[in-house]
C-alpha cells in the first residue's frame, strides 16, 4: 500500500483525493472487525482504498466492488489491481455511480461512500430504497466535513483559495446531506470528527422493519 500511495502523489496533482495511510489502516482494521462478505465503494480514484479492503479480507475472499467514473482515474485503477493481482476479488465498474448503482444486486455489508460530494444523499437513498445495504451492514461516507466547509465557511482560514469555491459547493451537499440521514427513519447514523469527517450509517434494528422496497412497515 506504501508504494501505491507513493506512486499516486508523484502522478497526481490531486493526490490528497486518496485516503491516507492512517485512513488505510484503520479501514483495514474495521473490515478485519467487521467481516464482510460484499463490499461496494463508490469512488476507486488510483485503487488505494479497494487494496486497503482486499488486504483486510483475504481471509474471508471478500467480493469488492467499486465504481470510477474518470477514464484517467479508471486507468490508474486498472493499472492498481493488475500490478499487485487484487483482480480476483476487485470488480472496477466504469460510469457515473448514479446509473451503477440501480443495476447492482444482492447484499453488501460495507459501502464506503467517497466520491462526488454533491452525489452522497443521492448514492445513500438509492442504496436505502433497494435494499443493497444487509440487515446487519454498515455504510461509511468519507469527507462530510468538507475540510470545514459543512460547519462554516469561516472554519478553515488555511484553505487554499483554488479550492475553497470547490470545498465550500461540497459542505452545502454535505449539510444536506447531513440532514438528509437525520431525518430518515429507517436507519441510524453518527458522525465521527475524525479525518475530514466520517458519517456511519445503519439500519435501525438491523432492517427489521423495513420492507422489500426499503420503506417502514
Ligand atoms: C476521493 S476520490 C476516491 C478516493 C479513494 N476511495 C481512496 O480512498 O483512495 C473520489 C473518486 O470518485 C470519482 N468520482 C467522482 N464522481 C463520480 C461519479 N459520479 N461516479 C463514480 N465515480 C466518481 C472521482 O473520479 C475520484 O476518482
Amino acid at each position: 500500500m506504501n508504494e501505491l500511495w507513493d506512486w499516486t502523489c508523484s502522478q497526481f496533482e490531486d493526490a490528497d483525493k486518496m485516503s491516507s495511510p492512517l485512513q488505510g489502516a484503520t479501514m483495514k482494521f474495521l473490515a478485519s472487525l467487521l467481516k464482510p462478505k460484499r463490499i461496494l465503494e463508490i469512488g476507486c480514484y488510483t485503487g488505494y482504498s479497494a487494496m486497503a479492503w482486499h488486504e483486510a479480507t483475504g481471509p474471508l475472499q471478500t467480493e469488492i466492488t467499486t465504481l470510477e467514473l474518470d477514464p484517467k482515474m479508471i486507468a490508474a485503477s486498472r493499472r492498481t489491481f493488475d500490478k499487485y493481482h487484487l483482480n480476483d476479488r476487485v470488480t472496477l465498474i466504469e460510469g457515473p455511480a448514479g446509473d451503477s448503482i440501480p443495476r447492482l444486486t444482492g447484499h453488501f455489508d460495507l459501502v464506503f461512500v467517497d466520491a462526488n460530494k454533491d452525489g452522497y444523499q443521492d448514492y445513500v437513498a438509492k442504496i436505502l430504497d433497494r435494499r443493497l445495504l444487509s440487515p446487519g451492514g454498515l455504510i461509511l461516507c468519507d469527507n462530510i466535513f468538507a475540510r470545514g466547509m459543512t460547519i462554516s465557511t469561516d472554519a478553515n482560514p488555511q484553505l487554499p483559495d483554488k479550492v475553497r469555491p470547490y470545498w465550500t459547493a461540497n459542505g452545502k451537499a454535505l449539510d444536506r446531506f447531513n440532514r438528509f440521514c437525520k431525518a430518515d427513519p429507517r436507519v441510524d447514523s453518527v458522525l465521527l470528527p475524525v479525518f475530514d469527517g466520517l458519517t456511519l450509517i445503519k439500519w435501525k434494528d438491523g432492517g427489521a422493519g423495513v420492507n422489500g422496497n426499503g420503506f417502514i412497515n
